[in-house]
């Protein structure tokens, strides 16, 4: 039978006691239930004597913003545990250190990283993160790079496939990212004056046809071991150090998804400029900065993964002229389709995000969802013919209106 249940604060305590390394004194435990995302339990547990902390993270069986109607299975807290070891093998320093992970109670104990800051948030207090791109390009390039048949051994790859199958957590994203949005679905959560809009997408047919293909893509393409939610949410940032949390969706998908996640929510913020910015001057120089941060990223992500495949390519067939280049052309294509859809579902979708929904003057807030979704729709009916990341820069500017 199943030991599995829904930990206490107090058994949360009984458990991050026996953590001698991080606690090995025997002063009080103080415990604080911390999760704010959309699924889990987060225990903080602190030792006020000592200043010493770790964190009990717990998967339910369930979605939590939605309830015990929409089941979800625990095994994501096994695949989190399994994807934060093997992401910090080869990124070392850029996740938090796991001290255990238990498969049977769903548990994550790892390291506590609250001297950083969600980067979500600290984006919408106007955080300036200059290491960003290039540590979030080192843990793109190495992490995808050497789970993919560029460089590992093939039929490792596909062992290592099976132990990231994950159909709860890809449903998810398959429903509420690549499905609900392009059509009227009951969770879809539209402001009624955003109602036209949504409209306009679900009769868009260029674009509807461009989403099918995305959504084949995720559905079929076991490209390289992905995050699998990359969002600026389940980053943890200071100006020096960057750490990638919560990989619970982690299976092998396309890239460009990875990828895609991270260059949506810096768009999404762009839009949330809207109110976030006090002026027009902070505004353009605000989205400027934001900008930047996604051409660093693309470039700099390019230029560590064609390296590491000049240097541990392990497929003879793949040093073709030409073959590198047309791979890497793909991908930013990928990026780009897969950056409009994981857009476009946060302005009218369930699962929405601060940087928007929570702007409190609603004409302010309109103009955001609707930037948000003209730079989404653009970025998904463009993505086959992109051929650059500043293809991405003129998208958002042209929406924006800071450029004819
Ligand atoms: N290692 C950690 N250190 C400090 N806080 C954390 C850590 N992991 C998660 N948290 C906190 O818990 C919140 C939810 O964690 P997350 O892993 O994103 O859960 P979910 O999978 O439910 O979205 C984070 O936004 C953060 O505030
Ligand atoms: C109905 S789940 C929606 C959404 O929640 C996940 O995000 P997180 O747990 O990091 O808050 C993921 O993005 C899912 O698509």
């Amino acid at each position: 039978m199943s030991k599995y249940h829904p930990l206490s604060e107090a058994e949360a305590i009984e458990i991050a006691r026996s953590f001698a390394e991080v606690f090995p004194t025997g002063e009080e435990l103080v415990s604080r239930e911390i999760g704010d995302g959309n699924l889990n339990l987060v225990f903080h547990i602190t030792q006020p004597a000592t200043g010493r902390s770790l964190i009990v993270k717990q998967a339910l069986p369930y979605v939590k913003i939605i309830g015990d109607s929409w089941p979800l299975s625990l095994d994501r807290a096994r695949i989190e545990g399994e994807a934060l070891i093997k992401q910090g093998e080869l990124a070392p320093g850029l996740v938090p250190v796991v001290y255990r992970s238990d498969a049977d109670m769903a548990l994550t104990i790892m390291e506590d990283l609250s001297d950083h800051v969600i980067m979500r948030k600290g984006l919408i207090e106007g955080g300036v993160y200059p290491d960003f791109a290039e540590h979030l390009a080192e843990f793109l390039s190495r992490t995808l790079f050497f789970t993919s048949d560029l460089g590992m051994n093939q039929q490792d790859k596909k062992v290592q496939l099976g132990r990231f199958i994950n159909p709860d957590l890809c449903k998810i994203t398959e429903d509420f990212v690549l499905n609900f949005p392009y059509y009227d679905a009951e969770s879809n959560n539209i402001e009624p004056y955003l109602r036209d809009a949504a409209e306009a997408v679900w009769r868009d047919e260029e674009l509807l046809l461009e989403a099918a293909k995305l959504r084949e893509k995720f559905l079929t393409h076991a490209q390289a071991l992905l995050h699998g939610d990359l969002h600026t949410g389940s980053i943890f940032v200071t100006p020096a150090s960057t750490k990638v949390i919560d990989p619970e969706f982690a299976y092998y998908g396309p890239m460009g998804f990875d990828i895609g996640a991270i260059v949506a929510n810096l768009l999404l913020n762009y839009a949330g400029q809207e109110h976030w910015s006090p002026n027009e001057a902070d505004r353009r120089d605000r989205r400027a900065y934001l900008l930047s941060t996604i051409t660093e990223l693309w470039t700099r992500f390019e230029r560590k993964f064609r390296a590491l495949w000049d240097a541990h390519g392990v497929d003879k067939r793949f040093d073709l002229p030409g073959y590198q280049d047309d791979y890497m052309k793909r991908l930013l294509q990928d990026t780009i389709g897969f950056a409009g859809a994981k857009a476009l579902r946060r302005v009218y979708g369930l699962a929405q995000v601060a940087d928007i929904a929570t702007i409190p003057d609603r004409e302010a807030r309109e103009r955001a969802q609707r930037l948000a979704l003209a730079i989404a729709r653009n970025l998904i009916v463009s993505n086959r013919s992109a051929s650059s990341i500043e293809d991405v820069v003129r998208i958002a500017e042209t929406a924006a209106g800071s450029r004819s």
